[in-house]
């Protein structure tokens, strides 16, 4: 909670006056009851209609004054909390920005969703809560107990019998309910990571038929986060009827005491009504107390959550300069690495590229071609080995210095709801003929110009108005309009037929001689024209070399070879 105190600092001058406004609304909604008994007990009595009119015209000022006061506080409290999550917000967002990918796997996409969304909202409410209830509710508790002793001693004591019951009711309904209420949480969680995973997946889903499958999967979390619901809100339910049940009794108790010390000349009329009213206020201010203990603790709660992110420490740290004069631009160096520190996803990779050169990188699945490239863009460090570039580790070089030198088109890449210029620029500023001579290497200008509109197209989320190959072609002229020092195509050119994939080869290597490239691809003939290929099996190496040498020296290169374009080389 010590760390939400930054956040509310730049408007302590805002709390501190709301609070102000808001004590000053409270005194006055409690003067009401007692300036009523006033006229009800003296002066009344006196039938002087000019006294009977100036206490009433001082009543309705009063209650102007307080619901005033009360709404100007309220509103108040309202910025603040807006504000403050607002930053809250931006905070979160931009450190999930720059979380490394182990850390994003550790959190879980979902969770850090949810901790941007439902977890500020929570807060939200609960600073809104502290500055409308926080405040108003013990003054209303103390200061009516304060009133109604200087009222009636005797009747005081019935409210003072009746609160212990409140306090151990407000006491055993929050501790009951903030456990539930972390449940809640959590089961919400859970559906909002299926829900993520059934939208993404919504195509596969319906091509395999999985609706009804998913549908079930889906009720069955659905119904567990109304079962949580329901267990929080039954024991959020019986605090109501309770209090109503004590506040009755207490009030019927001060009914009969009144009624009796009334009758017997012991107290007046006037206090026994303003008592009844203190009696309701305090009543329901108790009942506050425990919905500010529900909101505080999901509100703690919650900023816990976000604060976990907010202190991940980072844990891909610059390190030292580690500089050696290399005739290579890119070079592995033994690199071995795991994703869980439990079973090796690469072991023991070596290769180096001069500038220029190509490799290319190709094994069955999950063999770690994807996992080689996270680890020459720095997404996650190595366990062991050296990566480096131009003889310089990678661990060494800043981020976003790294990343700069990159262009790169990862296997199911995003295109956004935008027009097409603007998804191949990306933010970066290029004029419009930088843009169409990369759409023309990527091979993508011909199919960009044959719309209506060209590179003013509006693209829908995801791309989903273009077909496979049209979105790969896409993201390779994006990945290559920077001009890149490296250019990285994970798996990009599944999609092309042979014949796109041969023209783009060809423009590859008469357009970007200087650029060192590597290519991840299922089909020999993506990468045979490579200056090194690397075969991968279960994360090691099987073979190293080119297409010539492999052939000799590789049994499952020949195989794959064999396989996909029969004996001889196709193109
Ligand atoms: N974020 C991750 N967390 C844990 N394990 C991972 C993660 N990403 C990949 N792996 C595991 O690492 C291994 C290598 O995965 P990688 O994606 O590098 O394979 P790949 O050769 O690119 O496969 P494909 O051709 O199917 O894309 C696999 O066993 C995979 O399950």
């Amino acid at each position: 909670m010590k760390k939400l105190i930054p956040y509310l600092k730049p408007y302590i001058a805002s709390i501190s006056l709301g609070l102000f406004i808001k004590f000053m609304g409270t005194i006055t909604d409690l003067l009401l009851p007692w300036i009523l008994a006033h006229m009800i007990d003296h002066i009344v009595p006196q039938s002087s209609i000019r006294l009977i009119l100036l206490w009433g015209l001082m009543m309705v000022f009063c209650s102007i004054f307080a619901i005033s006061a009360n709404i100007t506080a309220n509103h108040m409290a309202s910025r603040v909390a807006r504000d403050t999550t607002k930053q809250i917000r931006h905070d979160l967002f931009k450190k999930i920005s720059y979380l490394s990918c182990s850390q994003v796997d550790d959190f879980t996409m979902p969770s850090l969703i949810s901790r941007l969304t439902s977890d500020t909202y929570h807060v939200h409410n609960m600073i809104g809560m502290m500055q409308r209830m926080g405040v108003r509710a013990p003054i209303l508790i103390l200061g009516g107990i304060l009133v109604t002793l200087t009222l009636d001693f005797y009747l005081t004591l019935v409210l003072l019998a009746v609160l212990p019951f409140i306090i151990i009711l407000v006491y055993f309904i929050s501790k009951k309910s903030i456990p539930l209420y972390d449940k809640l949480q959590q089961s919400v969680d859970k559906m909002v990571r299926t829900l993520r995973e059934n939208i993404t997946g919504i195509r596969v889903i319906k091509a395999l038929s999985k609706t009804d499958y998913e549908k079930n999967r889906f009720s069955k979390i659905n119904t567990e986060v109304v079962e949580d619901e329901k267990k929080a809100a039954m024991t959020m339910a019986i605090t109501s009827p309770m209090m109503n049940l004590f506040l009755n009794l207490g009030l019927t108790v001060v009914i009969l005491v009144g009624a009796y010390r009334v009758n017997n000349g012991l107290t007046q009329p006037g206090k026994i009504i303003a008592f009844l009213t203190y009696f309701t206020i305090i009543l329901h201010a108790m009942l506050s107390i425990s919905r500010i203990f529900v909101i505080f603790s999901k509100g703690n709660a919650s900023f816990q959550r976000i604060n976990e992110v907010l202190q991940a420490s980072e844990d891909l740290v610059l390190q030292e300069k580690d500089t050696i004069d290399s005739p290579y631009h890119i070079s592995f160096d033994h690199v071995s690495f795991s994703y869980y520190n439990q079973q090796e996803n690469l072991t023991d990779i070596s290769f180096h590229l001069r500038q220029g050169e190509t490799l290319g990188i190709i094994g069955t699945t999950g063999s770690g071609k994807s996992t080689i490239i996270k680890l020459l863009m720095r997404f996650y460090d190595v366990d062991k080995g050296i990566i480096r570039i131009h003889g310089r580790n990678i661990n060494s070089i800043p981020q976003e210095e790294l990343h700069t030198k990159f262009g790169v088109v990862f296997q199911n890449d995003v295109l956004f709801a935008d027009t097409i210029a603007e998804n191949i620029d990306f933010g970066r500023g290029l004029a419009l003929e930088e843009i169409a001579a990369s759409s023309c290497f990527a091979q993508a200008e011909e199919f960009i110009t044959s719309l209506s509109d060209g590179y003013t197209h509006l693209l829908t989320a995801k791309g989903s108005n273009l077909s496979g190959g049209q979105k790969q072609r896409l993201l390779i002229s994006r990945a290559l309009a920077g001009n890149p020092e490296i250019l990285i195509l994970d798996d990009s050119s599944s999609a092309l037929d042979y014949r796109t994939d041969a023209k783009l080869r060809k423009s590859l290597y008469e357009n970007f001689q200087s650029t060192t490239t590597i290519i991840v691809a299922q089909r020999v003939s993506s990468i045979m024209h490579a200056h090194r290929i690397l075969v991968l099996e279960d994360g090691k190496v099987l073979g190293y070399g080119n297409h010539e040498e492999l052939l000799k020296s590789c049994k499952s290169y020949q195989e794959m070879n064999q396989w996909q374009m029969g004996d001889g080389r196709h193109d």
